[in-house]
Order: structure tokens, then C-alpha cells, then sequence
């Protein structure tokens, strides 16, 4: 963690990082356009007094525990995965999409039947609370190919636009939650860079506010 007042930003690479270094500069922070398409990891960015740490999404949020980052912007999908010990502190209200559960459409009830997903965790809950025994099988992406070539009878995955479930010839079942970016702080940091953070959260306070 540093302490000479550089907040340290675990940033999201890939869909998320777009739009929230947009956000930020809506807010009034001079984020350089520069880094957008770049592979540097570590950008420090003095103009705004921040460092970003350029991460895996669903890393974000144990740099943030941990506190090698002092705030970090996730998907609201990867908190409920990961249950990491971080302060929620906004709805961006960016990179939104569902969580949902995907099957064929001629798809008839099994016993125990098979759920591939990126995020074993919320499946296991959401069909634990549903009183359905299923049995979860971890894949690390293209979770739509599970129905379609008979490794699982459903999956649980973001839909975005449906793009992708037409195109497979999916159907969504049932929405679990809905998805927006949230900006998260380690507990220690949001005590000793309060100000910073809490400036930081009325900037973007203040954007998003205006958006609704
Ligand atoms: N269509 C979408 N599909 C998946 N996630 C989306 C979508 N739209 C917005 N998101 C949000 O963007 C976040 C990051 O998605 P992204 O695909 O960049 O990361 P990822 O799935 O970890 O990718 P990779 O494994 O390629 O690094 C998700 O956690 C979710 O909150
Ligand atoms: O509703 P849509 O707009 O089509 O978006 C949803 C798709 O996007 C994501 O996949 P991603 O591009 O992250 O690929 P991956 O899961 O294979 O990594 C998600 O897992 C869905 O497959």
C-alpha cells in the first residue's frame, strides 16, 4: 500500500477498462488516452495522483483485499464469485449485462443434471437456495458450447446483448442478477486515503448521478 497519497487503482483489462477510463475523465480526472490500447501494466497516471495496476478482471478484487491496490473497478458478477473481504463503495453503472441461466430450448428437467460455469460459486448458491441438486462443472470461457455438445443440460454465464445465445441457438431461462461495474476499496486504505477516495467517489458520484 503506498502512503505518500498516490491512490493505486487495480483496473480491469479488456471490456471494462474502456469504459471506466471514460468515466473517470467524465469525472474530471486527465486520464491519457494514450494507455488505452496499451500492454503496459503498471501506468502511472501523476495528472490524477493514481497508479493503475492493469489486471486480470477477476483478480481485481484480491488486489484489493490484500491492499497492493487501494480501490479497484470489478463486475458485480466477479464480487459475488470471489466474496473477497473489500468495501463496495459505487454502482458505476457501466459494462452491464445479466447473469443468467442458459439452456437449449428443448430442454426437459434431469435428476442431478450438470451446470458449466465461470462462476461456480454463484451457481452452486443459486440452485442450493432454488432447492435443486445439480452438479457444477468449471469451464473457463465459451461456456455455451456445454449444452450444445452435451457436457452440461444448462449453463450459468453473462448475457450481454444475446448475441452470442442466438448464434448458438440458446435460450435464457432465468435471470439471477443484474451486472454493473462497482469500484471497490481495501478496508485499511478507505481509512488512510479517506479524502482521496472520498473525492474520488463524489466525482463519479456527481457523472453517474447526471446519467440517470
Ligand atoms: N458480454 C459480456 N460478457 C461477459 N462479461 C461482461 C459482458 N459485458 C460486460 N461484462 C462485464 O465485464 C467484465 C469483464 O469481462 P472481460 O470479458 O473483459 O473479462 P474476462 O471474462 O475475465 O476476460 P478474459 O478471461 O478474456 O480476461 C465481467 O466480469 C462483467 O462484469
Ligand atoms: O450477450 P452477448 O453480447 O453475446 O455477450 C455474452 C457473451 O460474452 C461473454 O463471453 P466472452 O466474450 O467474455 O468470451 P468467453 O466467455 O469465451 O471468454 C459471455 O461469457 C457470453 O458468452
Amino acid at each position: 500500500m503506498t502512503d505518500n497519497g498516490t491512490l493505486k487503482v487495480a483496473m480491469p483489462k479488456g471490456r471494462i477498462y474502456k469504459q471506466a477510463s471514460k468515466l473517470f475523465r467524465q469525472a474530471g480526472l486527465p486520464i491519457p488516452e494514450d494507455f488505452d490500447d496499451s500492454r503496459k501494466l503498471i501506468i502511472p497516471v501523476p495528472e490524477a495522483n493514481m497508479e493503475f495496476i492493469m489486471a486480470k478482471p477477476v483478480d481485481v478484487p484480491t488486489y484489493v483485499e490484500y491492499g497492493v491496490a487501494d480501490i479497484g473497478i470489478v463486475g458485480k458478477d466477479v464480487l459475488m464469485e470471489e466474496n473477497k473481504d473489500v468495501y463496495e463503495l459505487i454502482d458505476l453503472g457501466i459494462a452491464k449485462c445479466r447473469m443468467s441461466v442458459i439452456g437449449l430450448p428443448d430442454w426437459k428437467p434431469v435428476i442431478n443434471p450438470r451446470v458449466a460455469t465461470k462462476y461456480a460459486n454463484v451457481a452452486s448458491q443459486y440452485f442450493r437456495e432454488q432447492g435443486q441438486q445439480v452438479e457444477v462443472i468449471k469451464l473457463n470461457g465459451s461456456i455455451e458450447l456445454a449444452p450444445l455438445i452435451g457436457l452440461a443440460d444448462r449453463i450459468v454465464d453473462m448475457v450481454e446483448t444475446g448475441q452470442t445465445l442466438k448464434e448458438n441457438g440458446l435460450v435464457e431461462m432465468e435471470t439471477l442478477f443484474q451486472v454493473t461495474s462497482r469500484l471497490i476499496a481495501n478496508r485499511v486504505s478507505y481509512r488512510l486515503k479517506n479524502t482521496a477516495i472520498q473525492e474520488l467517489c463524489d466525482r463519479l458520484g456527481a457523472i453517474i448521478g447526471a446519467a440517470v
